[in-house]
């Protein structure tokens, strides 16, 4: 969705097939951090261990590098990624690509990560996790940032939605975003039955996604799954979903900018 080459290719179908998509890897993501506790060692700041001009915690530290080292191969020149630690990144060693960009330049300054980050270690993990210390501090942070990743994707691809939106109908988004009428743009781009649809739909594929596979069909065992759909369907109800919106306002209001 980078790039918009083929105009005729940004529909609001595609974009919902792309967020459709994302839930997988979403899903499986939450799998693999769920097999550790919460750790809060790990968030803990500043950190037990002495890391030179560093005052943060340990996750902090290690994600901070990740984004580094991401920074320098060009993950943020995807209009798609958002640094969640954008203070001082260095430049991409690789060229940008050649396209025409999909997204208004406003785009740039619409980033949620700090939120996304804040719900993420004190309300989502605790929800999720177990809690206590076992110790599997970088397996464990390995898990989040691949986790948070996901979420950050998925949550600010709320821009190419707005974006498909406000050309499907700018007689109707214009007026509003001129107004600066935050809850009636909300209103506008809510729709309740997809936003139903999203959460049956995730809770069925953390059953099928989270379920023990054995080769012995025969003996009815009462099914066990490594994630509580009902989780799943409120992670995306109370945080997923929520914050796209808050995407999609940030955007529009800048949309004519
Ligand atoms: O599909 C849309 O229209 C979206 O804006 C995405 C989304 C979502 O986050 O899944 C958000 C708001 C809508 O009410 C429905 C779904």
């Amino acid at each position: 969705m980078a790039c918009g080459g083929d105009d005729n290719k940004l529909s609001l179908d595609s974009i919902r097939d792309s967020l459709i998509r994302q839930e997988d890897t979403i899903i499986f993501n939450i799998i693999e951090r769920i097999k550790y506790p919460t750790n809060p060692t790990l968030y803990k700041q500043p950190c037990s261990v002495n890391i030179p001009d560093f005052s943060g915690s340990l996750f902090q530290y290690l994600f901070q590098q990740t984004e580094v080292l991401q920074s320098k191969v060009g993950r943020y020149l995807s209009p798609e990624e958002n640094p969640f630690f954008s203070n001082n990144l260095p430049d991409s060693i690789i060229p940008p690509t050649k396209c025409t960009p999909v997204l208004h330049p406003a785009a740039e300054s619409v980033n949620v990560n700090e939120k996304i980050l804040d719900v993420y270690i004190n309300q989502i993990l605790p929800l999720f996790c177990k809690e206590a210390d076992d110790g599997n501090f970088a397996t464990t942070a390995a898990c989040d940032i691949h986790l948070l990743q996901a979420l950050s994707r998925r949550i600010h691809y709320g821009k190419f939605v707005a974006e498909v939106k406000f050309r499907d109908c700018t007689d109707e988004y214009k007026p509003l975003i001129l107004a600066k009428d935050r809850d009636a743009l909300m209103k506008l781009l809510t729709f309740e039955a997809v936003e139903e649809m999203v959460k049956k739909r995730v809770a069925k594929k953390a059953m099928a996604f989270g379920q023990e596979v054995t080769l012995n069909d025969s003996t009815a065992k009462e099914v066990k799954c490594k994630v509580d759909p009902t989780l799943v369907s409120r992670l995306y109800d109370e945080w997923v979903m929520p914050l796209t919106k808050l995407v999609e306002v940030e955007y529009l209001l800048r949309r004519l900018d």
